[in-house]
């Protein structure tokens, strides 16, 4: 399904809208997207996915998290889909949880290297639907190596959500998922999980960092 396009030349909401941590409020710069516009967003993937992938009754979708970005946006997405199975009465989806650890970036870059930590027996996938629910495809490095890295296990079926795809100016994207939520400008964005070197995950709204952030929590 086609996401929600943030425009380059859009800069933001001013902070003083939101109610932010203290201990962030002086390495922000604005706020991209506000919590209730993700979860706004998170409701229409979840129709979306529901009425794609229901069909495969009585077999479960595997929801698999990739940690930690993902963690709030998986979350809030299968909760969102548990929605759509209790009001619907013509149609149901049974999921389960997998967990999978991938970290690959250092400041903001990605340092090519994948670290794919499995934290859950994943032959649990053979012959099974897999849909892998990730915060954001920036380069696409992580999401080939890991695609590549479960295809090993068999599943039946691979689809993959991104809540946030970035529109890269230099390169082209190596990776398109099946459903994304919003399209971004080339930002490093924080929040909602996405973090900066570990520091903002803790930051309900999507926001872009201030130069003295980017400075304050360099490694
Ligand atoms: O498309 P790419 O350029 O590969 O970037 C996207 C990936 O990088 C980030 O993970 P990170 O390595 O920061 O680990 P984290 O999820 O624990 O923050 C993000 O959560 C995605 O998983
Ligand atoms: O904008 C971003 N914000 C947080 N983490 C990542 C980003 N792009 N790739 C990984
Ligand atoms: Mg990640
Ligand atoms: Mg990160």
């Amino acid at each position: 399904s086609s996401p929600l396009v943030i425009e380059d030349s859009f800069e933001g909401y001013p902070l003083n809208y939101f109610n932010l941590p203290l201990h962030y409020r002086d390495d922000l710069k604005s706020v991209l997207i506000p919590y209730g516009l993700v979860q706004d967003r998170i409701e229409a993937l979840a129709s979306r996915i529901f009425s794609d992938l229901h069909i495969h009754i009585p077999e479960q979708l595997i929801c698999m998290c990739v940690l930690k970005g993902g963690y709030r946006f998986f979350s809030d997405l299968v909760s969102k889909i548990q929605n759509e199975n209790r009001l619907r009465n013509d149609r149901s989806l049974p999921m389960s949880l997998e967990f999978i650890r991938v970290r690959s970036y250092v400041n903001d870059r990605s340092t090519e290297a994948i670290d794919i930590i499995g934290i859950s027996d994943l032959s649990s996938l053979n012959n099974k639907h897999l849909l892998i629910i990730e915060d954001i495809i920036d380069t696409g490095v992580t999401m080939v190596a890991l695609k590549k890295e479960l295809e090993k296990y068999n599943p039946k079926t691979i689809h993959v959500v991104s809540l946030f795809t970035k529109r890269r100016t230099d390169k082209k994207c190596i990776f398109k998922p099946d459903y994304s939520g919003f399209e971004v400008p080339d930002h490093f964005i924080v929040g909602y999980a996405l973090d900066y070197n570990e520091y903002f995950r803790d930051l309900e709204h999507i926001c872009v960092m201030k130069e003295s952030g980017i400075t304050k929590y360099k490694v």
